[in-house]
């Protein structure tokens, strides 16, 4: 890294006029950096003077505008701690303006944000323009025409270093970034941060993946698939604002705690218009109040549910037996029953919805009635056709034949009736199958029944067996592994005309119906053939903490390949035996890691956490709930072990690992959980236990 003083000696390449500047090339860069922000302040100041009384319009339309106005204040928005720009390319040759937001030229500032003078000429390029895309992708044996690649380190909002690769130049020897590696290992407080300054040649390549194809990421504990999912959003919006603004895109996390974590990148990256949600709030039919076994659980969630499912919304469609007879004025107008069920039976082999069906039924039959009256010398229009279908015998038939289906109501029937289930499972569940899913007490009422996170997703299905489900541009589930079937399905309905960003990794997979494999995975999601990319060069856990994680991949994984990290960073692991008085041990455990900067995560068994919560309080040691934002003040997290996927902090003191694989109805399950908590370090991980560590720990 270049200080102030050593930059001195740095020639500039590209500048031939050598001016006082050339000597200060820092100093050249501190006043581009003043400069732009003086150019985003005037376009914040532009955008601010606007005057909406001029403009004429409804009530509405001013309100949609003002806040159309004010987020694009909050975009403009000079962030203190955000530096404009990170990075600079000089390219060999000059680009096009269209490649590069209207600039033009040699020399481009790549940062958060687009930022342009007075005249309009751009000072800072958005990271996602086309010409921006080399910063990431450049390296010496395939230079993208760039000269040389620039980054900026910054300290407390000031530019304090440049550090310069002259692509170009064969007598340059490669040298890691010490810059890249700073960035890396600054300590987390806080919620999740963007990367957009460090992103990845092969992180790149999923960010700027093509939006009409889905794709699946496969990566190991840290290796950026959260990160990556979030600027690849960013990224589409950027490429294809009008058609996402139209369509909409959503991103998926496992609960709340997480989406809390990651809520703040988007945002930092200029994006306010993307919904965060879990699968549960996705679906939310119902509100869900009760509980499965693993088992039924894993049976609501198994795809054979959806032809279950099928049957049943499908189950009150009956062959007419009886004509239709249609009363208008003194004639009376008979509809045959074999007429009648030549309808019906076209509408239920065609691949409609069956809420579309019974919109169309009543105005088929009127159609019918239509032409007997034709041939009976009456010369009935439209509005005749209409009226017919709101006759009260037209009406009968379609109730009697396809009656109307409410998705809650049917699931209440399907597992609370079992001659009902019966039917819609038959030679799809076998007895006991049936059996476990029937209500042992059926509830009196759809509005008072136990409704459990499964049986909400059934009711999202039978829902959209009725009626379509609108699909949305693009959706990014993220922790993608825990997925049921049936939740995928749920999911894929939301992007079936949109793509998808699917991010998981087998190895964390701690539901009873954690995926198996991709490919079934991207089965069920409806996108099958999608392209599968692994990731495994690790950024959060230190090489030693990740090699001790990695022990317990033959058993819970074994095809996966052990993550790489970044960093090496010896004595970040250690294994503490405490034979009596584990508490107190965990107490000073983190004491010890509060000396250190940054973020300290207590993850214990589920069961544990009451004991640590209370031992905490006695200590005076005041902690937060996962998914509460860290401050300088507050640093100390207590973490239930179910909830630390994706979560991560600079150091952790993990609890008995003992007690959370035995907190898991299976051992491979609880393994699997341990693998996650061991995963979660930046700089160190003391695992401390009186129980002997499981076997497969070595
Ligand atoms: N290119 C990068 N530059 C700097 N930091 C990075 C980069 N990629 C990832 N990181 C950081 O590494 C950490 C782990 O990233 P992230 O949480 O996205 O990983 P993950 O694969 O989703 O992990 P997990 O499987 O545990 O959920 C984060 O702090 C993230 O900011």
């Amino acid at each position: 890294m270049h200080s102030p003083t050593e930059t001195a000696d740095t020639a500039d390449t590209l500048d031939t006029a050598a001016t006082a500047a050339d000597a200060d090339p820092l100093g050249r860069e501190r006043a581009h950096l003043a400069a732009s922000r003086a150019a985003l302040k005037a376009m914040r100041e532009d955008v601010e003077s606007l005057d909406l009384r001029d403009v004429t319009g409804t009530w509405v339309s001013s309100l949609v505008l003002r806040k159309q106005v004010d987020e694009r204040i909050k975009a403009l928005a000079d962030l203190a701690h955000t530096p404009l720009f990170f990075g600079r390319l000089d390219y060999l040759h000059a680009i096009s303006e269209a490649e590069s937001e209207g600039g033009g030229g040699e020399r481009f500032y790549i940062g958060r944000r687009h930022v342009h003078d007075a005249g309009g000429d751009p000072m800072v390029i958005d990271w996602r323009a086309p010409v921006s895309q080399p910063f990431y992708r450049a390296s010496r044996t395939e230079p993208l025409d760039v000269a040389k690649r620039r980054r900026f380190g910054y300290t407390g909002g000031e530019l304090t270093a440049y550090e310069d690769e002259n692509l170009s130049d064969p007598d340059e020897a490669d040298s890691r970034s010490a810059l890249l590696a700073a960035e890396i290992e600054k300590p987390r407080v806080g919620p999740m941060r963007d990367i957009v300054a460090t992103i990845q040649p092969e992180q790149d390549e999923i960010v700027r993946a093509d939006v009409t194809g889905t794709i699946c990421v496969q990566g190991a504990p840290g290796t950026g698939k959260t990160a990556v999912g979030l600027h690849r959003v960013a990224y589409l919006l950027y490429a294809h604002r009008e058609r996402l603004a139209r369509t909409g895109t959503l991103v998926v996390g496992p609960n709340r705690s997480f989406l809390r974590y990651i809520e703040q990148v988007l945002p930092a990256l200029g994006e306010l218009d993307v919904a965060q949600a879990t699968v549960q709030e996705l679906v939310g039919h119902v509100e869900v109040r009760g509980t499965d076994s693993a088992d039924t659980a894993r049976l609501k969630g198994d795809a054979r549910m959806a032809a279950v499912l099928r049957n049943a919304v499908r189950a009150g469609i009956t062959l007419p037996t009886e004509p239709c007879v249609v009363v208008r004025g003194s004639r009376r107008w008979r509809l045959p029953a074999y007429e009648l069920e030549q309808i019906v039976r076209e509408l239920a082999e065609r691949e409609i919805r069956y809420g579309a069906a019974l919109e169309a039924l009543p105005q088929r039959i009127a159609h019918a009635v239509l032409v007997k009256m034709e041939q009976g010398g009456e010369a009935p229009d439209d509005r005749v056709q209409d009226a017919v279908a709101r006759n009260a015998a037209v009406k009968a038939a379609v109730k009697s034949c396809w009656p109307a289906v409410d998705p809650v109501k049917l699931v209440h029937r399907l597992l609370s009736d079992a001659a009902f289930l019966a039917a819609a499972a038959d030679g799809i569940l076998d007895a006991d199958e049936q059996a476990a899913l029937l209500w042992a007490k059926p509830p009196r009422s759809a509005r008072t029944a136990p409704w459990s996170a499964a049986d909400a997703v059934l009711i999202d299905e039978a829902a959209d067996l009725v009626h379509r489900t609108p699909s949305l541009g693009h959706v990014v589930v993220d922790e993608a592994q825990d997925l049921s079937p049936m939740q995928y399905r749920a999911v894929g309905r939301r992007c079936t005309t949109g793509s998808a960003t699917v991010l998981g990794d087998l190895a964390q997979g701690t539901t009873p119906w954690a995926t198996g494999s991709w490919a079934e995975a991207l089965h069920h999601l409806g996108k099958d053939g999608a392209h599968v990319e692994e990731l495994t060069q690790g950024f959060r856990v230190p090489g030693e903490v990740i090699a001790y994680a990695s022990r317990l991949l033959p058993a819970i994984a074994p095809g996966l390949a052990p993550a790489t990290s970044v960093r090496d960073l010896p004595g970040s692991l250690a294994l503490r035996h405490v034979p009596d008085g584990l508490d107190a041990a965990v107490l000073d455990a983190c004491r010890a890691g509060l000396r250190h900067e940054g973020s300290v995560g207590l993850i214990a068994a589920d069961a544990r956490i009451p004991a640590l919560a209370e031992a905490l309080g006695a200590a005076g040691l005041p902690f937060l709930d996962p998914g509460t934002e860290t401050t300088a003040e507050a640093r100390l997290t207590l973490v239930p072990a179910s909830l630390a996927k994706g979560l991560e902090y600079d150091h952790v003191v993990l609890d008995e690992p003992a007690a959370i694989v035995a907190g898991e109805p299976d051992h491979r399950t609880g393994l699997r959980r341990l693998y996650v908590a061991l995963t979660r370090a930046v700089s160190g991980l003391a695992v401390l236990h009186t129980e002997p560590l499981p076997a497969e720990l070595g």
